[in-house]
């Protein structure tokens, strides 16, 4: 494993202060924690295109929400914007980054290393927004030694100490779903309190576990079904 440990980085911790951060994360509606990562993705993009300051309406058209909610959001991060003038971006990307935590990078492993794996592995822009993929797990035993982007596959069976020695603090599974929850229960044990589930599986976690499961087919159902619907209508001609 070449990954190095990343130096933390102070400055938006300083922006905000930890205990201000503990505070945001108790009392912000978890609907405007879920725009957070899009008002970055946002803020980040107009900091690399060397814009300073955005008005609401110019950061809510970028980041496909009305002006009032952006403005009710950022209102949680105790960020107004300064009338005529708008937001500093550098500033209130500081504080969104803060707010999700995301003041030192925070390194991933992702357990299966096969389609998925490799793919997710070799995505390039986890760097932006603060991640890193420190490891790649799987327990064929072929794929064990060989790299990915960069990164030696591990035996999954030493799960526990790649954690520990890599610090690492997120885990995605990438797993057949028959294997899944037993994976999710290593990964719980191994003390990593937040996962990221692809298998099509319903894991069961202990409460103070975050789980979050994506599931790209469910999404082409829901369009699916929004196609046929709207289909049906026009046949009808509602
Ligand atoms: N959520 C989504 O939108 C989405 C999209 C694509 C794939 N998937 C799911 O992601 C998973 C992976 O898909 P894929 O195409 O990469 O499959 P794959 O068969 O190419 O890879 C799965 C990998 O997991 C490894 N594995 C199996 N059991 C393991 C265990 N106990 N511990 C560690 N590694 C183990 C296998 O050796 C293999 O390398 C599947 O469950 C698939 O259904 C989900």
């Amino acid at each position: 494993m070449t990954a190095t440990r990343p130096e933390p980085t102070t400055s938006a911790a300083e922006a905000v202060g930890l205990r201000e951060v503990v505070e945001i994360r108790r009392t912000m509606p978890p609907a405007s924690v879920e725009r957070l990562p899009g008002y970055l993705r946002v803020l980040t993009d107009l900091a690399a295109r060397g814009v300073t300051s955005a008005s609401s309406q110019q950061l809510a058209e970028l980041a496909g929400v009305g002006p009032a909610q952006l403005r009710k959001d950022l209102s949680h991060l105790g960020s107004h914007g300064r009338r005529g003038v708008g937001y500093d971006v550098d500033t209130l990307r500081e504080r969104v980054q803060s707010a999700l935590g995301l003041v030192v990078e925070l390194r991933v492993a992702i357990v299966g290393a096969g389609n998925l794996g490799h793919a997710l592995a070799n995505y390039s822009g986890f760097g932006a927004r603060g991640f890193t993929v420190a490891a790649l797990l799987d327990s064929n035993l072929a794929l064990v030694g060989t790299e990915v982007a960069g990164v030696v596959v591990e035996d999954v069976a030493r799960l526990a100490d790649v954690v520990r020695d890599l610090d690492v603090s997120i885990v995605v599974i990438a797993t057949p779903g028959e294997h899944a929850q037993e994976v999710c229960d290593v990964v719980v044990a191994a003390g990593v309190r937040e996962i990221l589930n692809f298998a099509p599986r319903a894991l069961q976690v202990p409460d103070d576990v975050e789980l979050r499961s994506v599931d790209l087919g469910s999404e082409l159902q829901i369009l699916a079904f929004h196609s046929r619907e709207r289909s049906g209508r026009e046949a009808a001609g509602l």
